[in-house]
């Protein structure tokens, strides 16, 4: 029997990541990909948002929400505290392989190869330092980035040597395993929490086994204006909006780097896919079409006027 494997994203809320989920099927699909996308929802999601996408061609699974231990952390952001609950797709075991990716990601090119990626691994490209929301952390301080070492160096006079290679949990390529499953579940109820949250936890959890895959696999859009230097857009293949003012589906182009010529480019790719019926997966009957209709409108009316879509996009010239 074939090993089976399929793409994994989280969405929780009510709010509007799920476009962001939208977009991510639709662009799987546009990059041929040979797997379903899973979608790993925490019980506050509403049936609307679950018909949408499972009218997607999702697969929808309500999984529980896992909490940190107790403790007064304050999070880089507030709602760090529900990603915590990604640690369930470990209990994914009828899944030999499975690649986890942010809800705010998108996927422009074909990456099903990292399927076949040595097992026994956890791989995830790695993140940058430089924003500021790693401001209370000591490489910010000192003005050290993984991404660019040779820039500002690690001081021999630093009591800790510098950090190991550190991923962004916004994607990565690991093997659900109930024990694993249930070695995280432990472990975090003895972790006390930090300011990335399952990020944080993921990294020192997997530190004997991660493995850093390039960042056109997770492009970190702070890389732009960070690393430019490492940045040739034409090659992404994989690009997260995870910079602050960056998510499409409420970009308005007013937060600091959100003018740049590159994220204009960028966002208007997602919208091209969001926009494009082409890629719904209307394999239906059209009546079965038409009762889908009135779902979709539930996402058009929760649509935000200052948004700014392609019609009216800035232009990518
Ligand atoms: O209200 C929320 C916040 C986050 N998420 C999910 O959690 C992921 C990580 O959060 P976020 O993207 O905000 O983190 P970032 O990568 O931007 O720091 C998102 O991509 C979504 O998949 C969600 O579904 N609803
Ligand atoms: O809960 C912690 C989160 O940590 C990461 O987001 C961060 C990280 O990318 C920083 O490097 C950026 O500066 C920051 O903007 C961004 O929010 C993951 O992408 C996300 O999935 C989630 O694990």
């Amino acid at each position: 029997m074939t090993a089976k494997r399929a793409y994994v994203t989280f969405l929780a809320g009510n709010g509007d990541y799920v476009k962001g989920v939208v977009g991510l099927a639709k662009g799987l699909r546009k990059a041929k990909s040979a797997y379903p996308l899973m979608v790993a929802i925490l019980p506050d999601v509403p049936m609307e948002h679950r018909e949408i996408l499972r009218s997607q061609g999702c697969i929808v699974r309500e999984i529980q929400p896992v909490y940190p231990p107790e403790n007064r952390t304050q999070f880089a952001m507030a709602y760090y505290v529900i990603n915590y609950s990604k640690l369930r797709i470990w209990e994914f075991v009828e899944y030999e392989k499975m690649i986890y990716l942010d809800g705010d990601i998108q996927v422009f090119d074909n990456i099903d190869h990292l399927f076949d990626l040595p097992k026994g691994f956890f791989y995830a490209a790695m993140d940058c330092f430089c924003e500021k929301t790693w401001s209370n952390s000591p490489q910010y301080k000192i003005g050290y980035c993984q991404q660019s070492p040779e820039k500002q160096p690690w001081p021999p006079s630093m009591e800790s040597p510098p950090p190991p290679p550190y991923f962004n949990a916004g994607m990565f390529v690991y093997e659900p395993n109930l024990l694993t499953y249930f070695d995280l579940l432990e472990t975090l109820k003895i972790t006390p929490p930090t300011s990335f949250a399952e990020q944080d936890f993921l990294n020192s959890f997997f530190r004997n086994f991660y493995k850093p895959i390039s960042h056109v696999y997770n492009f970190v859009l702070a890389l732009l204006w960070r690393h430019p230097e490492k940045v040739e857009i034409d090659k992404l293949k994989v690009v997260h909006y995870c910079a602050a003012g960056s998510k499409p589906w409420r970009y308005t182009g007013k937060e600091e780097n959100m003018e740049r010529e590159d994220i204009k480019i960028l966002v208007k790719k997602w919208w091209e896919i969001y926009e494009d019926k082409s890629l719904d997966y209307w394999n239906f009957s059209i009546d079965e079409q038409a009762k889908l209709e009135p779902l979709i409108q539930v996402l058009d009316e929760e649509e935000d006027d200052n948004i700014i879509k392609p019609a009216t996009a800035p232009s990518a010239a």
